[in-house]
């Protein structure tokens, strides 16, 4: 669904050149359901505006479900922002009207007339779980409610992928959980390719994949080794939400053998501000060690 190579993001201002995504590798299958997470100025926002045509790429290959987005026009870019993309936003007040009622808000964007717009809202009211709260005005919903007419209006269009940035930012644990297994029926049931920006471990921890990006380029991925539907089926939910055994981590390794190590890693004693580290080869396995420490006996 999303193929991207190399992709660069220069944003430039008056008299300054901010690299934000500086050679970005990323591959994103029909029907995942994955999470981007990184530092505060990682350029998480900035590959997820691109990816949703609105901007352009500095450089490099960006292709999602099968489009150049690098070569879009302008008018094939808006079908595609109206077509094939949904956004989900932390912050309500960019999609929702407070005054308007909840089916109004979603019957607003809907291309459709008359009956078929208002059925049209209810079924997709109905398949974020908020047949109950039709009538109610959008200040009279909760911030976890809001969040779901937002995903209903995001799915107006039947998008083939969901973008959802910090989409739980603002809501609290129970409530998060609750957005995030509306994400999680949503693409089993449609299949909806969903990429989730989030700053939040937790979240993070309850998708198959996790890709870490630094620096504008991606630095770690991180695999489930059970599926979580798999495990939730084997262990109880409170021990699901802090299981970090049950990932397995990836360092990216790039073509000239440049290894990123995850963030955290080379905090340990002996690696901290250390420019070089020792390798070494032993049983098929690499082994890395601080500078100072001599060879295992
Ligand atoms: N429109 C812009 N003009 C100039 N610089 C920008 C612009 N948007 C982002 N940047 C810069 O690009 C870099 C990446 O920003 P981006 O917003 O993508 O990071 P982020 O990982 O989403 O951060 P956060 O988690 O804080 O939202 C930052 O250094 C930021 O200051």
């Amino acid at each position: 669904m999303i193929r991207s190579e190399g992709l660069v993001k220069i944003y430039k201002t008056a008299d300054l050149e901010v690299v934000a995504l500086q050679g970005l590798d990323l591959q994103v299958e029909e029907g995942e359901l994955m999470a981007i997470i990184g530092n505060s100025g990682s350029g998480k926002s900035t590959l997820l505006n691109l990816l949703g045509g609105l901007d352009k790429p500095s450089a490099g290959k960006l292709f999602v479900d099968g489009k150049d987005l690098a070569a879009l026009r302008e008018k094939n870019l808006v079908a595609y922002k109206r077509e094939t993309v949904g956004f989900v936003w932390q912050n309500n007040a960019r999609n929702l009207i407070p005054y308007l009622t909840t089916l109004e808000n979603v019957e607003l964007p809907i291309l459709l007339r008359g009956k078929r717009r208002r059925a049209r809202a209810m079924e997709l009211l109905e398949a974020v779980g908020l047949s109950h709260r039709l009538k109610n005005r959008l200040s009279e919903l909760s911030g976890g409610e809001q969040q779901r007419v937002a995903i209903a209006i995001a799915l107006a269009n039947e998008p083939k992928l969901l973008l959802a940035d910090e989409p739980t930012g603002s809501l609290d644990t129970k409530t998060s959980n609750q957005v995030l297994d509306l994400f999680r029926t949503l693409n089993k049931t449609t299949g909806i390719t969903i990429v989730i920006v989030t700053h939040d471990p937790l979240l993070a921890r309850k998708v198959d994949r996790v890709v870490q990006i630094r620096d504008g380029k991606t630095s770690a991925e991180i695999l489930r080794k059970v599926s979580y539907a798999e495990e939730l089926a084997q262990l109880n939910a409170e021990f699901a939400e802090y299981g970090p055994e049950n990932h397995v981590e990836y360092a990216v390794l790039d073509k000239a053998g440049r290894l990123q190590i995850p963030a955290g890693y080379l905090d340990a004693d002996g690696f901290k501000d250390a420019s070089r580290v020792r390798v070494e080869m032993e049983d098929g396995r690499i082994i890395l060690l601080p500078p100072e420490e001599r060879g295992r006996e």
